[in-house]
């Protein structure tokens, strides 16, 4: 999470980023310019939201006219790898999904063999994952279990 997603939009683009994800928190002022720019830099913007902040928040970045084109809810607070998944941000997951069913929705923190079920069946269909992959001797297995997960669900 940076504080001040505005100043990365071009160092980005530059750089080849395909997607840019901004924390909700850290844009409350600005995120219209900020998608804006985003896509201008041909990147897909994306929006992020703590464990503390309310789903509800984020409803006018997929709402507005020039929406995000997918929500990242944080399982974990944001920081560092390895933390325990916090399955009652489920409910955030599932109330993205009941309203908007084509939109791309990220978890992030905690997803592995043993959560990747309850997030797959929330609604979520794209997976961060850092120790559970890294950690693996069997780092492939890893990712097609969580894959089949998401696509079963
Ligand atoms: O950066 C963050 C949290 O700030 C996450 O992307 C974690 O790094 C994911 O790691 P695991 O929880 O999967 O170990």
């Amino acid at each position: 999470m940076v504080t001040n997603p505005m100043d990365y939009v071009e160092p980005f683009g530059k750089a080849g980023a395909s997607g840019f994800t901004f924390h909700v928190e850290a844009s409350k002022d600005n995120w219209q310019e900020l998608v804006q720019r985003i896509k201008l830099k041909g990147m897909r913007p994306g929006v992020a939201l703590k464990p503390g902040t309310p789903i509800e928040d984020v409803y006018p970045l997929v709402d507005g006219e020039n929406p995000v084109e997918m929500v990242l809810v944080m399982t974990v607070e944001p920081g560092f790898g390895g933390q325990k998944f916090m399955p009652e941000m489920m409910e955030k997951v599932r109330a993205l999904r009941e309203k908007y069913p084509s939109l791309d929705i990220e978890v992030d923190g905690g997803l592995g063999p043993s959560t990747i079920g309850v997030a797959a069946s929330a609604g979520a269909n794209c997976i961060v994952a850092g120790s559970s992959v890294f950690g693996a001797s069997e780092p492939a297995q890893v990712i097609s279990l969580m894959r089949k997960s998401v696509d079963e669900a």
